[in-house]
């Protein structure tokens, strides 16, 4: 009987293919940085040709993912520490750090690059900013040094809209920065809905974040005190008229909800992640409110206009 040639097969994981250079791009994070990002250009007051429109908003898309990609670089080894990233690109080895790095910068160049000669020169600048401040302020700076690490590096994400309406009208008036407070002040009871449950990651990476060094209890009163500022915040551009009843009825009840939630994460006292319903619910509808509000401030300004 003829003997069967022994065939080697390398499994497929061990080669980087473009769903691993996609993956470098953090594709689900950026689904809501891109559309806040277009909801700011689609507020905007003035006219933006649509394709100058889809550039600005591509740019959005391709400079964060390159900010995400540069994070994923720069932390390779806190990543390999944690259940939830140990699979990403680099730490399981399918790209190597340099070709990474490479990938990422060229990204980052080409977007601001393309966006200050198709689109305008503010735009391309505050885009500088937010790369900037999401690899520098945030991943190498203060990730590793301090609990606030989220609320001022967090800022990096609220850039978007202000960027998507600086592509439109080339400046930034009251309803972006606006828009801006609200993303920045959102930023802490998503974020650290998620931390707590998520916990015994960072603590074995030995990453700062607030449940680490103070604690459940500390990071749920923080997010209790943080959710009415986020309130607040949110119903301005509405008592400034700014906005109109859609997105102002819209902020009440998504903000009536999203303060149930937290007094329900303030009540709990669990330490155990299995018994953190509370957070999950939380930190899921944290996405969802965004989503939602970011869509109403455009319905307003379709629909009522
Ligand atoms: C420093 C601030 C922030 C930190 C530390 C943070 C961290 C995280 C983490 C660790 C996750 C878990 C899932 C994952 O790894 O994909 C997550 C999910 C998510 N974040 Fe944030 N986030 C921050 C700010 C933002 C901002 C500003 C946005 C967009 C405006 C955003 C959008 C999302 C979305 C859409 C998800 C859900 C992704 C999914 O469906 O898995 N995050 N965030
Ligand atoms: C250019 C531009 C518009 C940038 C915006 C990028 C952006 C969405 C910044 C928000 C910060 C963020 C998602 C942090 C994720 O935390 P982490 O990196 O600590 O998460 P990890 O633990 O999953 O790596």
């Amino acid at each position: 009987m003829a003997s069967v040639p022994a065939v080697s097969v390398t499994p497929v994981s061990d080669f980087a293919d473009w769903r691993d250079y996609f993956a470098l791009l953090k594709p689900r994070v950026m689904t809501l940085v891109v559309f806040t990002g277009l909801c700011g250009l689609l507020a905007a007051p003035g006219h933006i040709h649509p394709v100058i429109g889809f550039t600005a908003v591509l740019c959005i898309a391709v400079a964060a993912g390159a900010s995400g990609a540069l994070n994923m670089w720069y932390e390779a080894d806190l990543d390999a520490r944690m259940k939830r990233t140990a699979n990403r690109p680099i730490p399981a080895g399918r790209i190597d750090p340099a070709s990474a790095f490479g990938f990422a910068v060229s990204l980052a160049i080409g977007a601001v690059a393309v966006m200050a000669l198709a689109v305008n020169l503010a735009a391309a600048a505050l885009l500088t900013i937010s790369i900037l401040f999401y690899v520098f302020v945030y991943t190498v700076w203060l990730k590793r040094r301090t609990p606030q690490n989220i609320v001022i590096g967090g800022a990096a994400g609220a850039f978007p809209p202000v960027i998507g309406w600086a592509a439109v009208t080339g400046d930034v008036t009251a309803l972006p920065v606006l828009l801006f407070a609200l993303i920045f002040l959102w930023t802490p009871p998503h974020f650290w809905s998620l931390a707590l449950f998520v916990r015994g990651d960072y603590a074995n990476a030995g990453v700062p974040m607030l449940p680490v060094t103070h604690g459940a209890r500390v990071t749920r009163n923080q997010i209790l005190a943080y959710t009415p500022l986020l309130i607040g915040v949110s119903l301005v551009p509405w008592a400034m008229r700014l906005t109109g009843a859609i997105y102002g009825v819209t902020a009440a009840v998504l903000g009536a909800v999203f303060m149930a939630l937290a007094i329900a994460v303030f009540r709990n006292d669990a330490t155990d992640p299995a018994a953190m319903r509370p957070e999950r619910r939380l930190f899921a509808f944290s996405v969802l409110y965004l989503f939602v509000m970011f869509g109403a401030l455009v319905a307003d300004r379709w629909l009522l206009a």
